[in-house]
């Protein structure tokens, strides 16, 4: 897996970064939402420049202009509940993808520090030979990443994965690197060292589904 690590480049995205993660800005659930969106836009941006262009010309008023435009079938699949806000920043840049939405919780049944992946709800296109969009704004042990791609696997071959995500966990970019393919790239805006006994990402920003979306009770 090819790793793009935004943070590695300071940008405008550190500004909405350090927003996600301030505990006070955090408070404000439309701030949170559009944080992570906005994240998504540029994600999207950065990714794009790895999608296969080609020449098109077009017509102004004035003359042709020529260009290259990217032609790639996008099939952007997203995480429920956190991946929603991300999902929408991609969605807003590339406009005719074909979209899917797949449910992934963490069941505590024995311990509440331990947990299994559970996917239930799963609405996806074919996606034979087309490009995947993979994207869910939290990486923190990799499982849900890693249970959603086996739970798409009967939709068809993708031709490229790409991986969306806004903070991992160096534990949990690691578990994913193992689970796909030297070819696919994961694109993230930043990576933190560690994970609690919990499974949260440390500092990371806490929990991002119930940040965007309100507290739910535990299944
Ligand atoms: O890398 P992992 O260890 O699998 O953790 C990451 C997942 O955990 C969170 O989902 P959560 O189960 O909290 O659901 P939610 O989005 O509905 O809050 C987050 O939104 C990711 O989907
Ligand atoms: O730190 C974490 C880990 C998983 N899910 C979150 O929302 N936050
Ligand atoms: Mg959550």
């Amino acid at each position: 897996m090819q790793i793009h690590n935004l943070s590695k480049t300071p940008s405008i995205l550190n500004t909405f970064m350090s927003e996600l993660r301030d505990k006070s800005v955090q408070k404000d659930s439309m701030r949170f939402r559009r944080n992570i969106e906005r994240i998504g836009e540029i994600l999207g941006y950065e990714l794009s420049k790895s999608l296969q262009f080609k020449a098109q010309n077009i017509e102004t008023p004035l003359g042709t202009s020529e260009t290259v435009l990217h032609h790639n079938d996008i099939v952007l699949c997203s995480i429920l509940r956190a991946g929603v806000p991300l999902h929408n920043g991609l969605l807003n840049y590339f406009d005719a993808a074909e979209n899917a939405f797949i449910s992934a919780y963490r069941q505590h049944k024995h311990h509440p520090e331990s947990f299994e992946i559970v996917v239930e709800y799963l609405a996806c296109p074919s996606l034979e030979g087309k490009t995947l969009i993979l994207a869910d704004p939290m990486l923190a042990t990799g499982q849900s990443m890693v249970a959603t791609y086996e739970a798409l696997k009967p939709f068809g071959t993708p031709k490229d994965i790409h991986l969306v995500s806004v903070i991992g966990a160096q534990q949990g970019v690691e578990y994913v690197a193992e689970a796909f393919d030297a070819d696919v790239k994961l694109w993230i805006a930043t990576i933190d060292d560690s994970l609690n006994e919990k499974g949260y990402i440390i500092p990371g920003l806490g929990d991002a589904g119930d940040l965007a979306f309100g507290n739910k009770l535990q299944q």
